[in-house]
């Protein structure tokens, strides 16, 4: 469903007007449902990548190559087309929760103008279905949160209303960027779980960026391993453990020493990916 192909983003400095290529001509590809994490430490462009699927990188910049979803080239959409596209069939899930927020509305508000038939539905029926939104990200006190602001919610709270609200507008690709970094390690958990099983029982596709090795082969099928705006190898969590490519994976898969012990045949933290087996959520809470 999403063909990137020969992707390369180099942005101009407006004062010295000097060009940096940031991304050097990567591919990749998604399938329905698919999930593919994008791993490598900081800097290596992970973010940028997502930035680029969602039209939004940094102003001078210039991407080339192709972005395709569902046979259409993201990078030649026009604005309207591509606005729509943005709208209907791509969910970011950041970092910070308060970003995806407007901090002076209630959480009720934010679901409800997500959903795509807000307008013609009536007051009574919108709350209903949000309170279920919330209902369905483990979310029990449903009133009190529809009724709060931003501020008022614990981090892990508004990542889960964030998802919710990514879930609602049934979007066919989610794009996770480092979704749990800003929450407490214990909530980490549980939000992780959450996106991994919503994401499942809706069947989307979804590229999770992480530094997080062990995370990303958790939650993920294939994982693409960058570095220094490259894509060095993907290939599924065992491929990436068994046959690394390239020392630097060998060095982040040391550098995770819980991932892979010597003399285990599956990884630790393990994954819930098919071909591993297990269960995310266990191996969420193990992480925690
Ligand atoms: N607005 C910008 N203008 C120019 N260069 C940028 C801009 N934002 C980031 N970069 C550069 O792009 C490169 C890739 O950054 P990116 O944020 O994609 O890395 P990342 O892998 O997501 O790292 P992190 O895990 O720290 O978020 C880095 O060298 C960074 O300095």
């Amino acid at each position: 469903m999403l063909h990137v192909d020969s992707l390369v983003l180099t942005v101009t400095d407006p004062d010295t007007g000097q060009s940096t290529e940031i991304l050097h001509g990567n591919s990749f590809a998604l399938g329905a449902g698919e999930s593919l994490g994008l791993v490598g430490e900081s800097g290596s462009g992970k973010s940028m990548t997502l930035k680029c699927i969602l039209g939004i990188e940094p102003s001078g910049a210039r991407v080339t190559g192709s972005i395709a979803l569902d046979g259409t080239d993201l990078l030649s959409a026009g604005g309207e087309e591509l606005r729509r596209i943005r709208a209907n069939d791509l969910a970011l899930i950041a970092q910070n929760p308060h970003g995806s927020l407007n901090p002076v509305l209630p959480v009720g508000r934010f679901l409800v103008e997500g959903m795509s038939d807000a307008r013609s539905l009536p007051a009574a029926e919108a709350r209903t279905r949000a309170a279920e939104l919330l209902r369905q990200v483990g979310i029990t006190d449903t009133e009190r949160v529809l009724r709060s602001y931003p501020h008022q919610l614990s981090g892990g709270m508004l990542q889960r209303v964030v998802i919710a609200g990514a879930m609602s507008g049934e979007p066919k690709l989610l794009l996770a960027d480092e979704p749990t970094t800003a929450l407490d390690v214990t909530t980490q958990a549980e939000v992780v779980a959450i996106l991994d099983e919503k994401r499942r029982e809706h069947g989307l596709s979804m590229i999770y960026v992480t530094h997080d090795l062990d995370l990303a082969a958790a939650v993920c099928d294939r994982l693409a391993v960058m570095k220094d705006g490259e894509i060095l190898e993907i290939g599924t969590p065992e491929e990436i453990r068994d046959r690394p490519k390239t020392d630097y994976t060998r060095a982040l898969m040391s550098a995770r020493p819980q991932l892979y012990p010597e003399g285990s045949p599956e990884p630790a933290l393990g994954g819930n990916t098919p071909a591993l087996g297990g269960d995310a959520h266990a191996n969420t809470e193990d992480r925690a």
